[in-house]
């Protein structure tokens, strides 16, 4: 049959009905879950349900970080949920957290065993790493990734490209003081990130004359808001694709043809011109890689091109989104912003611009940039599945059940941070009587904004990087105005957590301008 493409709007209304017709048959669809799997245990609680479709209401609640956090605060920090008969367990604390992604890691190290549904895509396909199930592809790309792609000597090599791109930021932030004009914070930090990252993977800077660094921007833009229907199209979508109906597959593959045509633009530049010298880039590595013969993994063209868009995806918006956060909470917090512009200049002095060998240095900068990501995770919830059943806090939990650990949820328990909901970076000041108790909140994983266990974030020394940068350039040399007094914090977002009204603010030079530095720096 036809491949059939349904229009948004069209296709929720479609679900609906289809959701409800399909109640009453759901019982033969789908296997009932065992109560217990024969020992002593049970499943964990589960809070009170709707007949058939179980707790399906509760599922759909978009952004779903806060409605899952009033949920596990009036149950229990273990709850066992269900769409129709599809188990889905709620994790809520740190603990808890720690059993999912530590003690049973290896039964917990793949998100979703499914095969991705648009499986040629190379924008969420089946060629990725971020979705690829814990095997032999995952394990041989993770070593490279920590090794060779953005381990020490990887990020070494490319400081200096880094280096050239946080200072065309701080000339557009001097030029745009120089007339007086806001800036949108996350989109200036994206072209910085897009750029940095860019010249990373491919050596080279697309460039924004011929419209190439726009074309990477408003991919990246196009494929993050495209997520939220890529995950219906996965769930719902997968039942519709049996009987013929494709669910944003248009949309995606569209966007998928346009990754496919500029990456492999860039691998033809660089097969015709192999750089083995010490300053070669991502893509001489991975095309290195995929010619060995003696090597572990024979990986694809395509694979090559699915993990180069994660990476576009994984380290652009993290950072820029992040760094608006903590700007927003730095403008709502003048005591902190200046506590933290005095360490950067008794550090880094008033000559010369803060670059990233001085982050080792500013402990106060590091404890902003952790206390920020424990309020505003960029992504709030993080996803695996039961490879088997095992015992989790003293419950059953059946193989394959997916587990929802809520990472918000555990960043703001109160049981285990004071003023959960107060922005205090102090909390992440080192002290020797402190210590300890710093040590223990980290080993019981009660901080999760770069996840935790096998598939914990391998980018988390880059993104530190970029946001402690972006942000230490922005407190040294501007001060910062907005419209009314206070930055509006609400948040939105599907999987992601964004701000609502995006931070627009006017820089305000406290230094004359970028050269009166350049010519004092070493
Ligand atoms: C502030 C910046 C960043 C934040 C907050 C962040 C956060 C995260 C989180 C929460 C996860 C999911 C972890 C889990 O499921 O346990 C993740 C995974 C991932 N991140 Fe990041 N990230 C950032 C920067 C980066 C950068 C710069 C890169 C690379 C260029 C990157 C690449 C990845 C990849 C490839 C994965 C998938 C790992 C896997 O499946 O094994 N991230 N990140």
């Amino acid at each position: 049959m036809a491949a059939i493409t349904v229009d948004f709007q069209l296709c929720i209304i479609f679900i609906l009905i289809w959701v409800f017709s399909l109640q009453c048959l759901s019982y033969f669809f789908f296997k009932k879950p065992k109560e217990s799997h024969g020992e002593d245990c049970d499943l964990p609680p589960s809070p009170p349900s709707l007949p058939v479709i179980g707790h399906l209401h509760l599922l759909l609640s978009v952004p779903s970080h806060k409605p899952f956090q009033k949920l596990s605060s009036k149950y229990g920090s273990l709850l066992y949920l269900r769409a129709f008969n599809i188990p889905i367990v709620l994790v809520s604390s740190g603990s808890m957290a720690y059993e999912v992604l530590r003690t049973h890691g290896l039964n917990f190290a793949t998100r979703d065993r499914e095969v991705p549904i648009m499986e040629k895509s190379i924008l969420f396909g089946s060629f990725g790493f971020v979705s690829a199930p814990y095997g032999d592809y995952w394990k041989f790309m993770k070593k490279l990734l920590v090794t060779k792609l953005l381990g020490p000597h990887s990020l070494e090599r490319t400081r200096l490209i880094r280096g050239e791109e946080i200072k065309t930021f701080g000339a557009m932030l001097f030029d745009k003081a120089a007339k007086s004009e806001a800036i949108d914070v996350g989109k200036e930090v994206m072209k910085l990130t897009n750029n940095s990252i860019c010249r990373m993977i491919m050596g080279r800077k697309c460039s924004e004359e011929n419209g190439e660094a726009e074309e990477v921007r408003d991919l990246v833009t196009k494929s993050l808001s495209l997520v939220r229907k890529f995950i219906i199209a996965s769930t719902v979508g997968r039942l519709l694709k049996k009987i013929g109906i494709s669910l944003f597959e248009k949309e995606i593959m569209e966007v998928s043809q346009r990754y496919d045509e500029l990456l492999e633009k860039i691998i033809k530049e660089h097969e015709e011109n192999p750089n083995k010298k010490e300053d070669r880039d991502m893509m001489d590595v991975l095309l290195e890689v995929c010619a060995d013969e003696n090597a572990d993994y024979k990986i694809t063209r395509n694979q090559i091109k699915g993990l180069f868009v994660e990476l576009l995806l994984g380290g652009t918006d993290t950072s820029a989104q992040t760094t608006q956060w903590i700007m927003a909470e730095l403008i709502n917090h003048p005591e902190i912003l200046k506590r933290l512009r005095e360490e950067i200049e008794s550090v880094v002095g008033k000559t010369r611009l803060i670059q990233e060998t001085d982050l080792s240095n500013l402990p106060y900068l590091q404890a902003v940039v952790k206390e920020a990501l424990r309020l505003h995770p960029h992504t709030p919830v993080l996803v695996r599945t039961a490879t088997e059943g095992c015992k989790i806090g003293g419950f059953y939990i059946p193989q394959n059940t997916t587990m929802v650990i809520n990472s918000y949820a555990v960043m703001r328990d109160p049981n285990i941070w004071e003023d959960p909901d107060e922005f205090q970076p102090e909390r992440f000041i080192v002290t020797p009587s402190k210590g300890q108790d710093n040590e223990k909140a980290y080993l019981s994983l009660n901080y999760l904004a770069f996840g935790g266990g096998r598939r914990a974030c391998p980018g988390s020394n880059l993104g530190y990087i970029f946001v402690g940068v972006a942000t230490g350039i922005m407190v040294q040399c501007f001060d910062w105005r907005i419209n009314g007094e206070k930055v509006n914090m609400e948040e939105t977002g599907d999987v992601t957590l964004s701000m609502a009204h995006p931070l627009k603010c006017t820089p305000v030079a406290r230094i004359d301008s970028l050269a009166s530095f350049e010519s004092a720096e070493p």
